[in-house]
């Protein structure tokens, strides 16, 4: 029998900190050494970082792109554990802050731990490789819960550096983050984000190539959150004892 791999969850008490819970209790590959929460007094069972930091091999992180970006700091200067960061909503500095952690240890981010949207990411770049800037447009649409607070989805943001890689030009350059008002016409090669956040949406994402005459639409749907858990949990078995760098679930896949 192989030695569990220690793990500790930030976010514990969120949706996704709960669904890792349950999946972790029934894990032998797992030993569950604590939940991180907001406070380490606010909640039954929940540890500080530092006390997640010295007993976990891989911390999993559920919370907000700014804690995360903060405990890829501690860990890196506490010369680890390793980190899987799932939260999204990331400000620029804080992608740089976990850049240089993965200098130190080794960090796996993915803004979606399913399947199904990393087979997605693959496929968009493809379609935008194909398809000309000029005559197709591309906008991507994501619909999800009504207690989401961040915006696009960081799904969404992968779906659009997937486009803007496939079409060789980097998506800041061409993004357009939402309409409102007299916008004027399109611009050809804007990639575009549309968002709805409505009831107890799971996650959807379409993306839309659309010429004059025929719209092509690559979509997923996310029917439960478990799927993202069981993600999460391969990826902290996959970077567990790895080198140092950054990483993401595209390379657990194999789909790199
Ligand atoms: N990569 C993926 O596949 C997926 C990613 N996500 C992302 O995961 C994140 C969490 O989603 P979800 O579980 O639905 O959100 P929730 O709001 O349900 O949970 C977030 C948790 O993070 C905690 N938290 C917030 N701020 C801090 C902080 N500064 N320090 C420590 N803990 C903090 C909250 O604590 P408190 O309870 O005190 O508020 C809460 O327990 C989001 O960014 C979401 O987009 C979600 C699904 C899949
Ligand atoms: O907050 C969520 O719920 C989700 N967040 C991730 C994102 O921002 O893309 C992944 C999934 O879509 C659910």
């Amino acid at each position: 029998m192989t030695t569990p791999i220690k793990v500790a969850v930030a976010g514990a008490n969120g949706r996704m900190g709960r669904a890792l819970l349950s999946l972790l209790a029934a894990d032998p590959d797992f030993a569950f050494v604590g939940g991180i929460g907001r406070e380490a007094a606010a909640g039954a069972g929940l540890i500080d970082r530092s006390a997640a930091m010295a007993a976990a091999d891989v911390i999993l992180d559920f919370t907000t792109g700014a804690a995360a970006a903060e405990l890829a700091g501690l860990c890196a200067a506490a010369g680890g554990p390793a980190l899987v960061i799932g939260a999204t909503g990331f400000e620029p500095d804080e992608l740089e802050r976990i850049a240089e952690a993965a200098g130190t240890i080794p960090i796996l981010r993915s803004g979606n731990f399913s399947i199904g949207i990393n087979m997605l990411v693959g496929l968009v770049s493809q379609a935008a490789r194909a398809l000309p800037a000029h005559g197709w447009d591309i906008e991507i649409l994501e619909a999800h819960h009504n207690q989401k607070i961040d915006a696009p989805s960081g799904t969404a943001l992968m779906l659009g550096e997937a486009a803007a890689e496939g079409r060789g030009v980097s998506l800041a350059s061409v993004e357009r983050r939402g309409r409102d008002g007299i916008t004027g016409g399109r611009p050809p090669g804007e990639i575009g984000f549309a968002v709805l956040r409505a009831g107890g949406l799971v996650g959807e994402h379409a993306v839309l190539f659309a010429a004059a005459e025929e719209v092509l639409t690559l979509s997923h749907s996310a029917l439960d959150r478990g799927m993202f858990a069981r993600g999460a949990l391969a990826a902290a078995r996959w970077i567990a004892g790895r080198a140092p760098g950054e990483y993401n679930m595209r390379d657990v896949l194999g789909l790199t």
